[in-house]
């Protein structure tokens, strides 16, 4: 299942600084069974509802994120359904852009591609986070849904996305 994922959501719990520390582990066992394909992964904090009784930082979310090379991180709560939506979109979002199949391009594909904006590893500075898609919730929780570069491609129908909880 791992292994014929095209996109990985690795969940821990903003409360559970051990659920935090597991974080590189899962992460290291995805990249090791991907076995170089460049999927995805896409860290989530959960229970973001539970701000009285948070053990991690949002920005040691988006930290964690970016030292490990990271698609995007965002904080959710099943609960409240704050930003659960937008998990999924950005896993799928991701994916649209992965090299899930090689893209047939046509001359004008390759002109459209080549206008759209390059979106590079995430700034340190606020101006520029605002720009790259980086956006500061009320709550104060952090969201970081600007992909690395990724190559155009294809979608396929058989697009998969793997949680790792
Ligand atoms: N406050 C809050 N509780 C949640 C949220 N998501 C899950 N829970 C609660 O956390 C507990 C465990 O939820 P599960 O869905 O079983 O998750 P799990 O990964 O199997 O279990 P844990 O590792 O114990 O969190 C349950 O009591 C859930 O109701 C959330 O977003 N906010």
């Amino acid at each position: 299942m791992l292994r014929e994922s095209q996109a990985i959501l690795i969940v821990y719990s903003i409360v559970s600084e051990a659920s935090f520390d597991s974080v590189l582990m899962r992460v290291v066992h995805a990249r090791s069974i991907l076995e170089g394909r460049d999927v995805p992964i896409i860290l989530v904090g959960a229970k973001a509802d539970l701000e009285n009784y948070r053990q991690v930082s949002s920005s040691s979310g988006l930290q964690l994120a970016r030292e490990l090379g990271l698609s995007a991180f965002l904080e959710c709560s099943a609960k409240t359904k704050y930003q659960v939506d937008e998990v999924f979109e950005t896993a799928v979002r991701q994916m649209l852009v992965e090299k899930v199949e090689p893209a047939r391009s046509t001359e004008a594909d390759s002109q459209r591609d080549t206008e759209q904006p390059t979106e590079g590893s995430v700034p340190e500075d606020a101006e520029e986070q605002r720009e790259a898609g980086i956006h500061t919730e009320p709550s104060g929780a952090v969201q970081e849904t600007n992909p690395a570069p990724r190559p155009a491609a294809r979608a396929s129908s058989s697009n998969r996305c793997c949680i790792i909880i």
